[in-house]
């Protein structure tokens, strides 16, 4: 687990059902169970910074801290949310918490600029990294500039998307919990255009796998390949 030169080592946790989705079609995502949470925190607690779409923390209102095991020294990894528009709340958990954890909102040249300002005045640390959207790219060596050398991104589907197809992710771990959703437009792991041909889609090698304690839940664990290093 060693960052690259440009950017930092990212790895991608998320839970999902056996069809594929990360939460049903009523915005539920409480899918994996307590053992499985203690492992996520215990990977936030080995990490620098843990990354999330803006729709994840609009419909989850996450903390994306270190609770369930001891953190590193006591302290919590930064919190990133790609967020072009700068539409996080300022009630968020994230914004209420920002000035005991370091938070990186990382906005498009397009984000409102009082909106902007509004973030930084609460001690959030706003980052223009993209024209339209962010550039994922430019956000991830900016975070390897300021130190950071291990991401953990918590989803949603849309930023896993962008993030495997421009070759920015390491690992993949995935909960597979013992459920159906169903629903089209349940989010599923990786959303976005997708590719057209399975030829062209990013492939993986499995590292691990593991059983969650008889619960059910598998744990799958993989190294993405083809990724540009
Ligand atoms: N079961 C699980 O492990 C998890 C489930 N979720 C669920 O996923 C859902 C949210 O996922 P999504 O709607 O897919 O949204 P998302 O959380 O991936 O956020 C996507 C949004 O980020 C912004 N963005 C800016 N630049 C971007 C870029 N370069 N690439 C991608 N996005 C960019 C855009 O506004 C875009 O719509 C929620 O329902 C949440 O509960 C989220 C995390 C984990
Ligand atoms: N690994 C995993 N399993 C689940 O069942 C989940 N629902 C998630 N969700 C991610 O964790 C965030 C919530 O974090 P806090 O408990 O508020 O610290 C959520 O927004 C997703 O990113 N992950």
């Amino acid at each position: 687990m060693k960052a690259h030169m440009d950017r930092p080592y990212v790895i991608i946790n998320a839970a999902m059902s056996v069809d594929g989705k990360i939460s049903s079609v009523g915005n539920d995502s409480r899918l994996s169970s307590k053992h499985d949470l203690v492992r996520v925190h215990r990977l936030r607690s080995m990490v620098d910074a843990v990354m999330v779409g803006i729709n994840t923390v609009l419909i989850d209102n996450p903390m994306l801290n270190v609770r369930y095991v001891e953190g590193r020294e006591g302290s919590n990894p930064s919190r990133v949310v790609v967020d072009s528009h700068a539409r996080i709340s300022p009630t968020s958990k994230i914004m209420s918490t920002c000035k005991s954890i370091p938070t990186i909102i990382a906005v498009s040249e397009h984000a409102d600029q009082a909106r902007v300002e509004r973030l930084r005045g609460m001690g959030a640390t706003v980052i223009v990294v993209g024209r339209d959207r962010v550039d994922l790219r430019m956000l991830l060596k900016w975070l390897r500039g300021m130190g950071i050398g291990k991401v953990l991104v918590e989803g949603g589907g849309e930023l896993n998307w962008s993030l495997l197809k421009e070759g920015l992710v390491d690992e993949l771990m995935v909960t597979v919990v013992p459920v159906v959703l169903g629903g089209r437009d349940a989010k599923t792991l990786v959303e976005g255009e997708g590719f057209l041909r399975v030829e062209e889609g990013r492939r993986l090698m499995l590292i691990d796998v593991n059983r969650m304690h008889g619960n059910g839940e598998v744990i799958l664990h993989y190294k993405v390949l083809n990724s540009n290093i």
